[in-house]
């Protein structure tokens, strides 16, 4: 039976020189999740990601991939993983194609069956219309979607990503998100690297939350998101028009908490409650019963950007 996380990483820590670039970083990443791993600069992203590529030796702590450990069976973790760099390597002189069929053959992969594995991932990354293309002629989105078809040659299980989005512009980074979802579907694992958590929150499923060296959330990327304890949960009810029998039958209803009254010329309403008490479900048959008009009704979920602010500190630690 194969280990059920695919990333197991323990109190791992790390120092160039006299700075402590990983402080005790300890978080797991489930199978074919897609788990984003978010942090400002300096947070220590990419030490991880070369750790975990088996291109950095971890000085303490344990990491385990695919029930591997990382430093003494590196062999069999390199077989699986796919690991994408924050730049692109050199070889700009090759066509797309010579590039792909390059790395093929470093695999060892046959002529024959590297035909069709290039094939198949050109098609994939939406690049077969390009593949006698020089490299260098590409634009940045296209590079990058050459740097993910080479990763993807030697068809690995988990994918780790080093800020693949940075640079692109909105099109090409919905498009790549795009992909990466398709290679989900396809049974991957993808640990992916971003400065900006906005920029993951529709694509992952889970997310690890890095700062100085030190993780400042690991979880569903839901956790991360609903409001204070796990329990207590805010929603926005807006009716077409103000409708004071709603707010009333509301505040009677045992488990809501709370309901801030509507602003002048808004009917929105915010309602607390305790999830274990009471559900979403009965809140809305209340307003219904009561003859609220009801425009939408939606988890009021804490922004984004703020949550990564709460949990980050302020300065670039260089
Ligand atoms: N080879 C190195 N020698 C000395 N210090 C280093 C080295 N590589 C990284 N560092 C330092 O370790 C810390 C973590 O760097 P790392 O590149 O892992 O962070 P990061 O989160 O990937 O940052 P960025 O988003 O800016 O790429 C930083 O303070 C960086 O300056």
């Amino acid at each position: 039976m194969e280990a059920e996380n695919v990333i197991d990483i323990q109190n791992l820590r790390h120092r160039y020189k006299t700075h402590q670039a990983l402080g005790g970083v300890t978080f797991s990443v489930q199978r074919q999740s897609i788990h984003g791993f978010v942090g400002p600069n300096g947070a220590g992203k990419t030490t991880t990601l070369k750790i975990l590529a088996t291109l950095l030796r971890p000085q303490m702590g344990s990491v385990g991939v695919f029930g591997h450990d990382i430093f003494a069976d590196r062999k069999a973790v390199r077989r699986r993983i796919g690991f994408m760099p924050d730049h692109f390597s050199m070889y700009r002189q090759m066509t797309v194609f010579e590039y792909l069929d390059f790395f093929g053959a470093a695999y060892g992969i046959g002529l024959k069956e590297r035909d069709k594995i290039i094939g198949d991932v050109l098609a994939l990354t939406d690049m077969a219309g390009r593949k006698d293309d020089l490299i260098n002629g590409l634009s940045r989105g296209m590079q990058q979607r050459v740097s993910l078809a080479r990763v993807l040659v030697h068809d690995p299980d988990l994918l780790l990503l080093d800020e693949p989005a940075s640079g692109l512009d909105p099109r090409a980074r919905i498009e790549l998100m795009e992909i990466l979802g398709e290679l989900r579907r396809l049974g991957k694992t993808i640990f992916i690297s971003s400065h900006i958590l906005s920029e993951l929150a529709t694509l992952c499923d889970h997310v690890t939350i890095l700062d100085r060296g030190e993780v400042k959330y690991t979880g569903t990327m839901r956790g991360l998101t609903t409001t204070g304890d796990d329990l207590t949960m805010n929603y926005q009810l807006t009716l077409r028009a103000e409708h004071p029998a709603t707010g009333e039958a509301l505040s009677r209803l045992p488990g809501v908490s709370r309901v801030t009254p509507p602003l002048p010329n808004e009917p929105r309403y915010t309602v607390t409650f305790d999830r274990a008490q009471i559900s979403p479900n009965v809140i809305l048959r209340t307003v219904l019963d009561a003859g609220g008009e009801v425009v939408s009704f939606t988890e009021d979920v804490k922004h984004l950007n703020q949550a990564f602010m709460d949990l980050t500190e302020p300065g670039v630690r260089t």
